[in-house]
């Protein structure tokens, strides 16, 4: 059985007195770790505090972004091992906004997956298709060929393990949320997609989260669907009490 994985992606926001805050006004009420997984990925500026402030709770913490390569002259990057050597758990890779913005292409998203599995760090992969590439009814190709350049020799352990984000951009800080039939879908597609790839326990193994205007409001619907293992959540992330109702939507 997959454990459900709800990650609070928190873009450009929050300093580390507002993280030092936040992780202590959620820390006593995350669900166990076992029934589903809270995960809070912040700005590389923020994650020596979010450890240290999370050390011995349930909460996990993650990157927003990482580079493929661990040391050199690469002003600005960071690096896949020095976020294993600060216990940081997750690094989300390809989300949509740096793909857009910072022009990443797919063979960067490959080889800094790659990079991460090297360095202990489990990728959190984003795919998506933009609101045209949907109005013309492309979004299948254009996801599963993301997937496809993204998984590209990795082994079928490494896929196992890792997680991947259906995010559709026309629904990211939009408000429109995709409909959980549109999103449970796509994460179908995907997990058929790793089924071809590799073979049917990698593709029962990976979990696949929705990301999109996930709301405590919504998110219960969207994780009834069999496919749909999680949620990648930007701003309903932000603020402590409506993180800590999208972790414990069992309740
Ligand atoms: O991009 C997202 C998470 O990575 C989704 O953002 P919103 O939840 O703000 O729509």
């Amino acid at each position: 059985m997959r454990t459900p994985i709800i990650a609070g992606n928190w873009k450009l926001h929050m300093n580390p007195e507002q993280t030092v805050e936040f992780v202590n006004a959620v820390k006593g009420k995350l669900p166990d770790p076992s029934k589903v997984e809270s995960v809070i990925a912040a700005p590389a500026v923020d994650l020596y505090v979010l450890k240290k402030t999370a050390e011995g709770s349930n909460l996990h913490t993650g990157a927003e972004n990482a580079y493929f390569e661990v040391e050199g002259a690469f002003t600005g990057e960071t690096s896949p091992k020095v976020l294993n050597e600060m216990g940081i758990d997750y690094c989300i890779i390809g989300h949509s906004e740096r793909r857009g913005y910072f022009h990443e292409t797919d063979e960067d998203i490959n080889k800094k997956a790659k990079a991460l599995f090297a360095n202990g760090v489990t990728p959190i992969i984003c795919c998506g298709e933009s609101l045209e590439t949907r109005e013309a009814n492309k979004q299948e190709e254009w996801v599963v060929a993301q997937i496809k350049a993204a998984l590209e020799g990795l082994s079928a352990d490494q896929v196992s393990k890792l997680v991947i984000a259906y995010e559709p951009i026309w629904a990211i800080g939009t408000g429109k949320t995709a409909s959980a039939d549109q999103a449970e879908e796509m994460c179908k597609t995907i997990r058929e997609t790793v089924k071809d790839l590799y073979n049917e326990e990698t593709a029962e193994n990976v979990r696949i989260q929705y990301g999109g205007s996930v709301k405590p409001a919504n998110v219960k619907e969207l994780m009834s669907k069999p496919d749909i293992d999680g949620g990648l959540v930007g701003g309903a992330s932000l603020d402590p009490e409506s993180f800590l109702a999208l972790v414990n939507y069992q309740d």
